[in-house]
Order: structure tokens, then C-alpha cells, then sequence
């Protein structure tokens, strides 16, 4: 059952503060892609589908030039930036989106809107392809982890407002970090929905992401990826 009815407005945060430590470039949002910034690609991404874009941005800085979007300033982690984003908003419905995932396919977008508007959390995921170990103490091949039913964790990722909200302040309470928004909901004993992601949405993480960005962007930007 549908919990919001056709007229629900949807708000894209982008959590784009942070300061890209392993990619070594500066604040990562701004580093360009074949002439667009990470966070502009991102961006631009989101806006049709959605009735508002709100990023966090890095103290003392302001948008590039590629992107049009009210801001909030972030915080120290990716936690208190989407809860800054979280509290700059009243739509019904929110999509997180890293600004360091770039190549976000439309089908996608709408894919985790449609789950977090049916059951209230949401995220984009990919089952894991390789084979899992645990490494021992020493670092050496540990304990071999079964992969069935693993999923890598991507975003966008879709929530009912009111239920994020009350999953970060929850979380703020108890002094409680997680890596991602939907694994605040599941603390919390909320149902997440697993929606299929895709292998273009990686995120730009290190060096060796960014060049495989560069090597995407001339396809996907001519519509060919
Ligand atoms: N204090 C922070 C930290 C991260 N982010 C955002 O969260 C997303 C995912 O974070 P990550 O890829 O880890 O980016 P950085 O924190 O910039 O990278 P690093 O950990 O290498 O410094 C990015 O879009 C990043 O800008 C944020 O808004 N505020
Ligand atoms: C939100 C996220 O992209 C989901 O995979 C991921 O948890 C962010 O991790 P990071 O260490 O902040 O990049």
C-alpha cells in the first residue's frame, strides 16, 4: 500500500562536504569529470525527477558553477551533513545521494523513489560478484564469508522524511554512527527495501575511481553507456 498519494513532493540532499582524503584532490564534490564537476553530474542527475535539490556543502565554500541548488552548510561527517540537509527540508520524501556517485541512471532514481513511496525506506544495491574473506590478525586470507544473499550498498537512497528524521536524532541521542542513512532505519527495526542498482553508480572514492569516471564519462555524456 502506498503511503503518499500522487501529489507528494520529493527533495534530492546531497551530502557534498566532505573533504576527499583518499582521493587526494581537495573537496571531492568539486573535482571535474571531462569538463563537469562531481557534484554538478549528480545534481543534474536528480533535478528532473524531483521537486527540489538541497546539497551540503563544505564550510566557506559555494556551488560550482554547473550547479543550481539551495545549500546548507555540512557537517564533520556524512551523518550530521544528511541530518543538516534532513532538517533544511519539509518534502514528504527525501533521496540521499552521494555527490561522489556521478553516474546515476534515471531508472534508477525512479525505481527507489517508487519503493521508499510504498514501504518508507529504500536504497539502491548490487549483490556482491566476488568472492568474500575476513582476514586474519595478520592479514592474511581469514575466514571465507559465504556471499549469498550480500548485497553492496549504493545510493540513492529514499526515505518518508519524517521516518529519517527520526532515525538520525535517534541516532544523535545515542551517540550512534553509521556509514549509510538505511542502515539508521534498520536500527531502528524499519524495513528497507533492496532496490537494484547499478555498476555505473560507483562511487568515486580513490585515484583508481576516478580514472575509471574518466574513462566512463566520454560514453555515458554522448548516451552510449
Ligand atoms: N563530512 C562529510 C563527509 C562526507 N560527505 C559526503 O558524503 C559522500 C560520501 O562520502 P565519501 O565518499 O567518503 O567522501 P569524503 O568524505 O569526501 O572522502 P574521504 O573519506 O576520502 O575523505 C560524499 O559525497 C561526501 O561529500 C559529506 O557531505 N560530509
Ligand atoms: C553511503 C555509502 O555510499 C553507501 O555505500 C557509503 O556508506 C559511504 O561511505 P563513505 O566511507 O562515507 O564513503
Amino acid at each position: 500500500m502506498a503511503h503518499e498519494g500522487p501529489g507528494v513532493r520529493v527533495a534530492a540532499l546531497i551530502p557534498a562536504a566532505g573533504s576527499g582524503t583518499r582521493l587526494g584532490l581537495g573537496p571531492k564534490a568539486f573535482v571535474e569529470v571531462a569538463g563537469r564537476s562531481l557534484l554538478g553530474r549528480s545534481a543534474a542527475a536528480l533535478a528532473p525527477h524531483v521537486d527540489e535539490v538541497l546539497v551540503a556543502l563544505p564550510a566557506g565554500l559555494e556551488l560550482p558553477a554547473d550547479v543550481t541548488a539551495r545549500t546548507v552548510t555540512g557537517g564533520d561527517t556524512r551523518q550530521t551533513s544528511v541530518l543538516a540537509l534532513l532538517r533544511a527540508t519539509d518534502a514528504e520524501v527525501v533521496l540521499v545521494h552521494d555527490a561522489a556517485r556521478p553516474f546515476l541512471p534515471g531508472a534508477v532514481v525512479r525505481a527507489v523513489i517508487a519503493a521508499a513511496r510504498e514501504i518508507g525506506a529504500a536504497t539502491a544495491a548490487l549483490p556482491v560478484a566476488d568472492t568474500l574473506v575476513r582476514a586474519g590478525p595478520g592479514g592474511d586470507w581469514g575466514t571465507l564469508t559465504p556471499r549469498e544473499r550480500l548485497w553492496a550498498v549504493q545510493t540513492p537512497q529514499g526515505f518518508r522524511r519524517d521516518v529519517l528524521l527520526a532515525a538520525h536524532e535517534a541516532a544523535l541521542t545515542d551517540g550512534f554512527a553509521a556509514t549509510d542513512d538505511a542502515g539508521l532505519i534498520a536500527r531502528t527495526g524499519g524495513a528497507v527495501r533492496l532496490v537494484p542498482g547499478d555498476a555505473r553508480l560507483f562511487k568515486v572514492t580513490t585515484p583508481g575511481d576516478l580514472a575509471l569516471a574518466q574513462a566512463l564519462a566520454p560514453v555515458w555524456d554522448a548516451g552510449g553507456a
